[in-house]
């Protein structure tokens, strides 16, 4: 089993304050981590030094026992802005992990259809980038990471830039994504709902230092896959229960 582990890291950026404290935070494949917490309780940090993007300043990031020293391609990161290039077109900005990694055009072409299809954008494989809409634009994002056959995805607000209703469908996509790939994903989110809705487990974070105060074990993901819609489950009773739950940990309220 893969497995990722945030060993008591601490992070400063240069001679900065202390951005996290001792943070300690286990992911393994098959599971959906999602990360919330206030704006500037290093949510983002977090992930950067799983991608390897940040050294830790105390601490380590292993995967399976081994520190990573680096971004690796077993780490595929997807940002809230797409990050995609505008003068490739949809096929060749899925296929670029492959091109680097020097596999041919035909099988590049293959595999970039592959997964266009697993996010639902078939047929779409020459159409220009600028062309595309923003719900679009973000599936090939994520068809990119998922490109490389990644054990962890990470995900830094994928969704944050979509309208609602996009972004409920962008959700139910990515727990159909999620059971089907078996990675370990890591998803920072400021939506609550959509941290009740993707997760099997949410940490919740504290500012000043950024620390983990709470971690929740979550299944509405599964109703889903089970064929319940986006709608009927954020509305039912236990999950909004579970919202209020999750507020009151973020901005830290007594629970009634
Ligand atoms: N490259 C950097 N250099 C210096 N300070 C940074 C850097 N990146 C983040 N910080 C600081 O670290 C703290 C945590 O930022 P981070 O982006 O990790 O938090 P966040 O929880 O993701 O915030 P948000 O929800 O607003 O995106 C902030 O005070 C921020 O100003």
């Amino acid at each position: 089993m893969a497995h990722l582990a945030i060993e008591s890291v601490s992070l400063r950026y240069d001679d900065g304050p202390q951005v996290l404290g001792g943070v300690s935070l286990d992911l393994r494949d098959g599971e959906f981590l999602v990360v919330v917490g206030r704006s500037g309780c290093g949510k983002t940090s977090l992930l950067n030094l799983a991608a390897g993007f940040v050294p830790p300043t105390t601490g380590r990031v292993a995967v399976n026992g081994v520190a990573i020293t680096g971004p690796g391609a077993d780490r595929a990161v997807v940002f809230q802005d797409d990050a995609l290039f505008p003068w490739l077109s949809t096929a060749e900005n899925v296929a670029l992990g492959p091109r680097l990694s020097g596999i041919g055009k035909a099988e590049r072409r293959r595999i970039a259809e592959n997964q266009l299809a697993i996010v639902g954008l078939e047929g779409l494989a020459d159409r220009p980038i600028w062309r595309l809409s923003g719900g679009q634009r973000q599936r090939v994002g994520l068809a990119r990471a998922l490109a490389a056959r990644p054990t962890f995805l990470l995900m830094d607000e994928p969704l944050g830039a979509l309208d609602a209703m996009t972004r409920e469908a962008m959700q139910e996509l990515l727990v159909e994504v999620w059971a089907k790939s078996g990675a370990g994903v890591l998803l920072i989110t400021h939506g609550v709902e959509e941290a009740l809705f993707l997760a099997t487990r949410i940490v919740v974070m504290a500012p000043n230092p950024g620390r983990i105060v709470k971690t929740l074990n979550v299944d509405f993901s599964r109703r889903r896959l089970a064929g319940e819609s986006a709608r009927s489950i954020k509305s039912s009773r236990d999950f909004v229960a579970m919202r209020e739950a999750l507020l009151d940990a973020i901005f830290e309220r007594e629970a009634a």
